[in-house]
């Protein structure tokens, strides 16, 4: 841990609020990851957070403080310097190669621009039944094909898509239409988790409030946990039930999104928000609903943390 985190560890600390609903999901313990040799950059510094079943838990700060490394280490796709990722109770390095993929099935990710993560010359059914043919071996071959064409049906169902769009192309699709088809190839093998990784930035306002919208559907229908990387506070206002501010690798403030962004604690998350005109986090909907919400008991809370 580099000498000027211990401020800001303390008030990660004291910043991180009432537990939020539902057990964690993921916990991720003292996570430092290096990159280089002789003088290497830490990307991650000692980063301690649970992220609670159900919830939506918002990682905001500048380019370059660490979101994506991050993202990789709790998604078991980098290997930690040091410290620990815990997934549904298991300590990924624990776990053998067939384990860990076993593990990864329940953890997706959906990038910010669809298009590059989605070969051009595939039709929208193979892109979205991709999960289901790399990692389920009935899935595969002549006699799997009907099924895995219901199957993509409904995921493009369950995206506000219709399902006779199976044989047409990426280009064929607006941005929006394009990021509900990575939603539902997101979805293919039952996550409980999803990284959403900017998900909206690509999108025009109108478009982005759309699929916000059905982000917030899919998580009350499927109980779906979210960590959603943002730059946009405004976004974060309206999706987050907590906030995890990130600068130059460390964690200097976690706290329930109300708090946050309407009293933030650390001079780097009031920083962060002054660098934006106008963010009104009271009109946001996840702030307004807890704000008129009465206070929950622990069965309400779990209630709550399911059918979020
Ligand atoms: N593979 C790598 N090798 C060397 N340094 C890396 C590598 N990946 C990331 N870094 C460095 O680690 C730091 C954190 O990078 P990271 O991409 O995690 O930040 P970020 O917050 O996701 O940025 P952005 O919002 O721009 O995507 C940066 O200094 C970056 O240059």
């Amino acid at each position: 841990m580099s000498t000027d985190t211990t401020d800001a560890t303390d008030t990660a600390d004291a910043a991180a609020g009432a537990p939020a609903a539902g057990r964690p999901l993921l916990e991720l313990n003292g996570l430092r990851k290096e990159f280089g040799g002789r003088r290497p950059t830490v990307a991650v510094d000692d980063v301690s957070l649970d992220v609670h079943e159900g919830e939506t838990l918002a990682l905001v700060g500048e380019s370059g403080c660490g979101k994506t490394t991050l993202t990789r280490l709790l998604l078991g796709l980098l290997e930690p310097t040091a410290g620990s990722v815990r997934f549904d109770g298991q300590d990924l390095a624990a776990l053998t190669a067939s384990e860990l993929r076993g593990v990864r099935r329940r953890m997706q990710v959906v990038l910010q621009d669809p298009y590059s993560s989605m070969n051009p010359r595939m039709r929208i059914t193979d892109i979205v039944a991709e999960p289901l043919v790399t990692h389920d071996p009935e899935a595969r071959g002549r006699r799997a094909r009907a099924r895995n064409r219901e199957r993509v049906g409904e995921l493009l169902a369950a995206v506000g898509l219709d399902a006779g769009i199976q044989d047409r192309y990426p280009h064929e699709f607006s941005g929006g239409q394009r990021q509900r088809v990575s939603i539902a190839r997101a979805l293919a093998l039952h996550p409980r988790l999803l990284v959403l990784d900017e998900p909206t930035s690509a999108l025009d306002v109108s478009v982005q409030a759309t699929v916000l919208d059905l982000l917030a559907d899919l998580q009350q229908r499927l109980g779906l946990t979210y960590v959603f990387v943002s730059h946009s506070l405004a976004v974060v206002a309206q999706v987050a039930d907590r906030v995890a501010v990130m600068s130059r690798g460390s964690l200097v403030e976690v706290g329930d999104a109300t708090a946050v962004l309407r009293t933030p604690r650390h001079p780097y998350t009031r920083q962060l928000l002054d660098a934006v005109p106008v963010l009104d986090p009271r009109r946001g909907r996840r702030a307004a609903a807890r704000a008129s919400a009465p206070t929950a008991g622990p069965a309400d809370e779990a209630a709550d943390g399911a059918s979020r």
